[in-house]
């Protein structure tokens, strides 16, 4: 059987359409907005409080229902209403190049979206391919426990090591080794790291042939 590969993606740049103003369409539209996406929204009803996405001017809504006979032109589709049949007719009439997501049959859509946990720079997913939401969210739990709680602040200093290690003067094997030290615990747990990184930088640079 195939299987979706996992990517990273930046979702600022595309023109995103939601359908739906449910729970699930408010789920995704939450993310991509947090994101940095802005959506375009059709849906006559909303469900829940989306008050303050729409006081983000992130979202701009258009208060309808969607046909069986349109065309959404947007780089990405997401059907999330509670029609089958409707979403049956959207992904029929997709534009070329269209990637639809469905909410209801995850693997008829061109994706699907993992559970998934943000701590700064660190990010985790986990999918189990819609096989069970339930047990992705289990699993999930089970990660967020054993994660560092310093992670973020971790791999914030890390960000601004490493653009400083590979600017600088030095032999590369020199600056690759010192990479990997300063991401192993002993390093990253010590109080004076910032100290340790000056010297270490300073010992890069005297070395180079
Ligand atoms: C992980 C999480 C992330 C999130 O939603 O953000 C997520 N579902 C969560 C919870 C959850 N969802 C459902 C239940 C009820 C119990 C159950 O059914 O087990 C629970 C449990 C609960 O709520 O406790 C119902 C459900 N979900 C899907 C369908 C349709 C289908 O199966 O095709 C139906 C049946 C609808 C119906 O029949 O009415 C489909 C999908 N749900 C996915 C993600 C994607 C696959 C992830 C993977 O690959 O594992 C996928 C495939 C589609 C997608 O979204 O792309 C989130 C964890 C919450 C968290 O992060 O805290
Ligand atoms: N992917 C997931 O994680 C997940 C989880 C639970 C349920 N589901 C599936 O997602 C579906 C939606 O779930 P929900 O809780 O958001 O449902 P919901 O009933 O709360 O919301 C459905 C929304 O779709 C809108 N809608 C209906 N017809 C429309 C049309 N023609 N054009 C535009 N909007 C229209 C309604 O106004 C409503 O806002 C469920 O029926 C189920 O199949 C998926």
């Amino acid at each position: 059987m195939s299987h979706a590969l996992p990517y990273m993606i930046q979702v600022s740049q595309l023109s995103i359409t939601v359908v739906g103003g449910g729970m699930v369409a408010k789920k995704r539209t939450q993310s991509l907005v947090d994101a940095g996406a802005h959506i375009h929204l059709v849906t006559p009803r909303l469900e829940g409080d989306w008050d303050e996405l729409l006081r983000s001017h992130k979202v701009t809504w258009e208060a309808r229902e969607g046909t069986y006979e349109e065309c959404f032109l947007a780089d990405w589709v997401f059907l999330c209403t509670n029609n089958s049949a409707l979403h049956d007719g959207f992904k029929r009439n997709k534009a070329p190049r269209q990637m639809i997501y469905r909410c209801d049959v995850a693997q008829d859509g061109s994706f699907y979206v993992p559970a998934s946990i943000q701590k700064g720079l660190l990010s985790v997913s986990v999918s189990t391919a819609g096989a069970s939401p339930s047990y992705t969210k289990q699993l999930k739990e089970t990660l967020e426990a054993v994660l560092p709680t310093h992670a973020a602040e971790d791999l914030q200093f890390l960000q601004q090591a490493r653009k400083r290690i590979l600017a600088q003067k030095g032999e590369r094997q020199a600056k690759l080794k010192l990479l990997k030290e300063l991401a192993s615990k002993d390093r990253l747990r010590n109080p004076n790291r910032e100290e340790w990184l000056n010297e270490a930088c300073a010992l890069v640079e005297k070395e180079r042939r």
